[in-house]
């Protein structure tokens, strides 16, 4: 069987990663994962009649010749060269990950940094056992920065896919609810996000460096109750935070104002972003760029130019309405601060419509009755509710009596196409699963 460093060699002639038959690239290595549907061991001599130049497979039957390299496993042999890749750069990699805004973070990260540095950063959301390995095989030696995104669903995978991307500066974006099927709950959570800091802490006679968010409770206490050796505050706080900021203008549009705490200077940026939530993604965004010695007028050029993309708390300005479409998915956390949000912007008329939110386990009922009665506390117009699981907590509640609750989205489409809403701000949130989307049309 071929060993990590002889299929490095192999890399780093044919530096480019293929997984998918369909998509192979010329001279590429390709790599038979397997999937709920195939076993792309069965796809390895057609990803060699492509062009790809070798074929990585863990099943023996079909190895057809000297190009098809069997390994014992095609996904951890995937990691692992991964994390050989990664032991031979000497780049800052930003290791990021956290229940709420990791994406969006990374992006504006990416943004500020990409004004100073070639960087390399997580594509969209493939921030996962397979996702990481192959962003980390995609930067060269041309790279002079890498951001590098990491979702989990359960606990011990922070911990495998630090492994691999090996950050030398980390940061946890927030903790709360979401995914808490998985990691058994909010305390699930911490522990699952806290072993990003676990990482750093351990590896700390590198040097590594935690960005904490001084306002964030719950990140401080997780950052204390460690050992890192190096971290580098960002928040409200200007005694201890490098970076600190406020929101001026919520318009659905944020402008922000920041300082440089060691330099004494104000900054002011407008941003494309909406919902008082981004503060802290945008805050993080400045502060790394600071710590890594970037201008401010760099700094500010990358947030500015940063466009929210996917409905992630996109704005969409219709004939008759404003949409925060906000569909890309929903959990108790984001749910509240994106319905306070909306309570404080400046609009006429305000609209919730909200689905339901999955992965919540045993704490789904209470979870979602939550959610209603902090959409009954906030100062809206109207209240929609789309899923079974709103429509069960509200039997519960009551509160179907004065606010519309729809078992389905079909159902909400025929009503809300009979009486349509208008000259209003809308929130459309709800996990990905209830495909929101659906719905912009009759706005
Ligand atoms: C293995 C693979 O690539 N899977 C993708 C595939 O899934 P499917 O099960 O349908 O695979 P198939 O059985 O069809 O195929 C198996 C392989 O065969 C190849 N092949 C197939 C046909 C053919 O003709 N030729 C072939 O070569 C094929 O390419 C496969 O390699 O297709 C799905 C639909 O496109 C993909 O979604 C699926 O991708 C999987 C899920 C994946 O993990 N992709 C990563 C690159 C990734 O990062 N994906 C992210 C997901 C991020 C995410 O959800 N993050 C969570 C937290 C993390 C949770 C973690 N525990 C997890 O479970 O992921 C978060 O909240 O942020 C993404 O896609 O966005
Ligand atoms: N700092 C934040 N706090 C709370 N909610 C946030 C924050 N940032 C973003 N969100 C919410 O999360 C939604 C998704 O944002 P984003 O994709 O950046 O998060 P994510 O953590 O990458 O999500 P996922 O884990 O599903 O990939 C946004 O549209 C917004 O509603
Ligand atoms: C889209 C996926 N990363 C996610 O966040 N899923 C939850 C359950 C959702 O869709 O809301």
């Amino acid at each position: 069987m071929i060993t990590t460093k002889q299929l490095y060699n192999l890399y780093l002639q044919y530096p480019v990663i293929s997984t998918d038959t369909r998509k192979i690239a010329p001279r590429s290595l390709f790599f038979a994962l397997k999937g709920d549907k195939f076993d792309a061991n069965t796809f390895a001599k057609q990803a060699i009649e492509a062009g790809a130049a070798y074929a990585v497979i863990d099943n023996g039957a079909y190895q057809l010749g000297d190009r098809y390299l069997l390994v014992e496993d095609v996904l951890t042999t995937l990691q692992d060269l991964a994390r050989h890749h990664r032991r031979q750069l000497t780049i800052p990699v930003i290791g990021l990950t956290g229940t709420n805004g990791k994406t969006t973070t990374k992006e504006l990260i990416n943004a500020v940094l990409s004004q100073h540095f070639k960087t390399q950063a997580t594509q969209g959301n493939l921030n996962n056992h397979i996702g990481v390995p192959l962003t980390i095989l995609t930067i060269d030696t041309t790279h002079e920065a890498a951001v590098i995104e990491m979702g989990a669903n359960h606990q011990k995978e922070i911990e495998l896919l630090c492994s691999i991307s090996q950050p030398s500066h980390g940061l946890i974006t927030n903790v709360g609810k979401a995914h808490l099927e998985g990691f058994g709950g909010i305390e699930g959570v911490k522990k699952g996000k806290g072993e990003l800091y676990d990482y750093l802490a351990s590896h700390s006679a590198e040097n590594k460096i935690a960005f904490v968010n001084s306002d964030d409770a719950v990140l401080m206490e997780m950052a204390n109750a460690r050992d890192l050796q190096t971290v580098i505050y960002y928040g409200n706080n200007k005694t201890n935070s490098l970076i600190s900021g406020i929101i001026v203008e919520n318009a659905p549009l944020l402008t922000v104002q920041w300082t440089n705490n060691k330099t004494e200077e104000n900054y002011t940026v407008k941003t494309q972003l909406t919902g008082a939530y981004n503060l802290s993604n945008i805050l993080v965004a400045i502060c790394i760029g600071t710590y890594l010695n970037l201008t401010a007028a760099e700094i500010n050029a990358g947030i500015e130019n940063y466009q929210p993309k996917n409905n992630r708390s996109q704005i969409v300005q219709t004939a008759t309405n404003t949409l925060i479409c906000d569909y890309y998915n929903a959990n108790p956390s984001s749910m509240f601060v994106a319905i306070e949000n909306i309570g404080k912007i400046d609009a006429k008329r305000r609209v919730l419509i909200l689905g339901d939110m999955f992965e919540m386990g045993q704490e789904s009922a209470a979870e979602h009755a939550a959610v209603i009665r902090k959409a009954m506390d906030t100062p809206v117009d109207e209240r929609i509710f789309i899923g079974k699981d709103f429509t069960a907590a509200a039997e519960k509640t009551g509160d179907e009596k004065t606010n519309r609750f729809y078992l389905t989205a079909e159902d909400a489409i025929a009503d809300l196409k009979a009486n349509p809403i208008k000259n209003s701000t809308i929130l459309i949130k709800g996990s990905r699963g209830m495909a929101l989307e659906r719905l912009v049309e009759l706005f």
